[in-house]
């Protein structure tokens, strides 16, 4: 064991009402959104296949070419309203929206850069009116922050000199004005989505990070805060030295998603793109874009494990979504709202996983969700219950999709016979299990 005196600052798993509704949502909606939507994957003319946020980097744009886009960044489609409306249709409980990524520029009038949305054609701050709209459609608001900022010049990959400190010192000071600034200025947001912070100079402020962690909770009671946030002392990021998570839930599933139990043991959430790698807009998506029920079944996976699914949406320079996007809206939406009582407030159900898909369970409820993905050929859903649970019932959740029977095939093991079924989307049978022996769901048909 070691010494870490800078690692968790909140209990690895919080029961307080603000963390228990970051449980419940489960659902979110992730907008990466900045001057990088206005070349969108192009410059000068050529393509470039890598995300298109970090266009910057891959074709080597100086820092005052690329600020210049702040000149014509002014996005007249843009109607928070409208995209709060979208991610209610969609069934999105929360949305991470980017105050600034990489590249450093700001969406609200920040007083601690001039590289922010009062010095563009559109001036007016783009974040008040979000937050405004989709806390009017009921949905928590994020803020995702980048640490890594590209613009500010006393920004540093590594301390390697005197210089290096003091500049990074510097940058500090300016990183925790920021984060206030947003506490201040937009007080109903509810937690931050940190990011960036992968670089050398960082590892290195332990200390610092534990301390911002802290500060800004003081700020906000309840704020909740992600575990890339954070390194501690010793360099370790997301968990401490000694393993101990730091930040309020494991963020480290970026683009791919956990296959185990053992991330049961904190709360964590995994952020995933539509195309393969794009979170800022492209305008030419390159290879496999994933389709609604791709999606659908990543985001029952995440419930399955008690994770939280966040799912990206880029909008353009103007502000408009992109169709691909409004697909995701409509198809997605009709899903969750058949089937959304499988994700929301759910999480692991503690039954052993089978091939046709997964289970969820809202904590403490005798009803589990067979959230079904894959029709095994014999039309049959095994099911292996611990020896002490029965099934007391059994019916489809919402539509029935064909008449159900039940067999039992061994010691607690059964069979869910599906009948003809024909189905597009994932569906839900629910299971109501039961600790005694009496007409276990096998004498129902006898009732018909
Ligand atoms: C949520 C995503 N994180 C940003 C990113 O830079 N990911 C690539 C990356 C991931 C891990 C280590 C270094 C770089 C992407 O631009 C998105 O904002």
């Amino acid at each position: 064991k070691k010494e870490v005196q800078y690692g968790p600052v909140s209990p690895e798993k919080r029961t307080d009402p603000a963390m228990e509704k970051w449980r419940d949502n489960r659902f979110g909606q992730f907008i990466h959104w900045g001057l990088y939507a206005i070349p969108a994957g192009y410059w000068k003319g050529k393509y470039y296949k890598g995300a298109a946020e970090w266009l910057k980097s891959w074709a080597k744009v100086p820092m005052n070419e690329w600020a210049k886009l702040a000149e014509e960044f002014n996005p007249e489609q843009y109607d928070p309203e409208e995209w709060a409306s979208m991610a209610k249709q969609m069934g999105a409980r929360y949305v991470v929206l980017t105050t600034k990524h990489h590249e450093g520029f700001c969406l609200w009038p920040s007083q601690y850069t001039d590289f922010d949305i009062s010095n563009t054609p559109y001036q007016k701050d783009l974040l008040k009116p979000f937050v405004e709209a989709y806390n009017k459609a009921g949905i928590d608001v994020y803020f995702y922050y980048s640490v890594l900022d590209w613009y500010h010049p006393d920004w540093r990959y590594a301390l390697k000199s005197e210089e290096d400190k003091q500049a990074f010192e510097r940058f500090k000071t300016f990183t925790k004005n920021q984060l206030s600034e947003l506490i201040e200025r937009y007080p109903s947001v509810k937690g931050f989505w940190f990011d960036g912070t992968w670089d050398a100079s960082w590892k290195a402020s332990g200390q610092f990070s534990y301390e911002l962690e802290k500060h800004m909770k003081q700020l906000k009671p309840g704020l909740i805060i992600n575990s890339r946030m954070r390194a501690d002392e010793w360099g370790s990021r997301h968990f401490d030295s000694n393993g101990q998570m730091m930040g309020d839930y494991a963020s480290g599933w970026e683009r791919k998603l956990p296959t185990d139990t053992s991330v049961l043991h904190n709360d964590w959430e995994a952020c995933m793109t539509v195309p393969e790698n794009q979170w800022g807009y492209h305008k030419n998506w390159e290879g496999h874009v994933k389709t609604p029920t791709e999606l659908i079944e990543m985001m029952v996976r995440c419930t399955a494990l008690s994770g939280n699914f966040l799912l990206n949406f880029g909008p353009k320079e103007d502000g408009s979504i992109r169709e691909e996007e409004q697909l995701l809206v409509k198809e997605i939406g009709n899903w969750m709202e058949q089937y959304g009582n499988a994700i929301y407030n759910c999480a692991y159900a503690g039954l052993e996983k089978q091939d046709w898909g997964y289970f969820t369970r809202e904590p403490g409820s005798k009803t589990v969700n067979m959230v079904v993905c894959n029709i095994p050929v014999n039309k049959a859903l095994r099911i292996q219950l611990p020896k002490n649970l029965f099934i007391q019932h059994y019916e489809y959740m919402g539509k029935p999709l064909s008449k159900l029977t039940l067999e039992e095939i061994g010691k607690n093991e059964y069979f869910i016979h599906l009948g003809k079924v024909k189905t597009k989307q994932p569906f839900v049978i629910n299971i109501q299990l039961t600790s005694e022996k009496t007409d276990n769901g096998l004498y129902q048909k006898a009732k018909t």
